[in-house]
């Protein structure tokens, strides 16, 4: 990927320009009068959204890698067109294959909010055919402005129906684990994943604090949930659709200490709360259409 043509076909004079990122991954560091964001084209991974005066919106681990084949732990992971293990159990990667590949630049634009789109993709080619034999156009649309817009749009362009699960397995910053709760989930049923839960369903009683391992989908879950983080007195506000279910993670000590790509305190400066279609939340593209799954964040 060759940054100067990157540059020519698609820069945005003082607010869209391509650098080099860590590991030497190709990167797009979009400023504007609202917010700062840095995106990787490899992974199609927003890394950093900083709206003007606040911290960063994302944790990405210090740790991280940058390299082909590999995941970037941090941002905005997308799983696709499978969300955890392999549904076929065929030993393909967990949560897809388009976190640890290349993407290309599809678009890009101002927009008369003073906002800034982004949209990177990728197409279906005799080498994800041979992983998944499905023809399709993956977009990821991301618009950097007073609020933070993401859109996971998925095209049909084979000539019979599939089906999928995703995610946008969103890393949020949080200054600590442990005063920090997601609320919009109370009552509401979840699978809990957490080792030695056996997948049990649980309903919800309250706001979600996380004091241990949590790995959970929740269920038939409404348009708006928050994150509250007591530490940086700040609340992060989620609102989604085109999925029925969401999950919350955290590793907790024990697991982020076994991952080689997370510091071992790491777990209590983030929770992922992703925007998901899990588990039966599987979604159908009929041959010629086309699904949108979206998450909006505003801090
Ligand atoms: O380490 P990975 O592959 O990015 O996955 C992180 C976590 O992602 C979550 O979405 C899953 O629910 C967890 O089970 C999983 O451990």
């Amino acid at each position: 990927m060759n940054i100067a043509q990157l540059t020519t076909d698609f820069a945005i004079a003082d607010q869209l320009a391509f650098v080099e990122g860590k590991g030497g991954v190709p990167c797009i560091q979009v400023s504007n009068s609202h917010a700062d964001a840095l995106i990787s084209i490899y992974a199609g991974q927003l890394l950093s959204y900083t709206p003007k005066g606040a911290a960063d919106v994302l944790f990405v681990s210090d740790k991280a890698y940058y390299a082909s084949g590999k995941a970037i732990k941090g941002g905005v992971p997308i799983c696709w067109p499978w969300f955890g293990a392999d549904p076929e159990g065929k030993g393909r990667p967990a949560h897809g294959f388009m976190r640890n590949r290349m993407w290309d630049v599809w678009a890009t634009r101002g927009n008369a909010d003073g906002s800034t789109t982004v949209i990177l993709g990728v197409e279906s080619s005799p080498e994800t055919l041979a992983i998944w034999p499905h023809a399709f156009k993956l977009a990821v649309e991301i618009t950097v402005g007073n609020t933070l817009q993401l859109a996971l749009v998925t095209q049909n362009t084979g000539d019979a129906a599939f089906t999928l699960t995703q995610a946008l397995h969103t890393y949020f910053s949080v200054g600590d684990i442990a005063q920090t709760t997601v609320t919009g989930l109370e009552g509401r049923q979840y699978i809990d994943k957490a080792a030695g839960a056996g997948d049990a369903i649980r309903p919800q009683a309250g706001a979600v604090t996380i004091a241990a391992e949590v790995d959970r989908v929740y269920l038939n879950v409404p348009a708006a949930l928050a994150i509250q983080d007591g530490a940086q007195n700040r609340t992060i506000h989620i609102t989604s659709s085109g999925n029925k279910t969401a999950v919350v993670w955290n590793p907790w000590a024990k697991i982020a200490a076994e991952m080689a790509d997370l510091q071992d305190d790491d777990y209590t400066r983030f929770v992922c709360v992703e925007t998901t279609n899990a588990v039966d939340d599987v979604v159908e593209v009929p041959a010629g259409s086309e699904f949108r799954l979206v998450a909006e964040y505003a801090v």
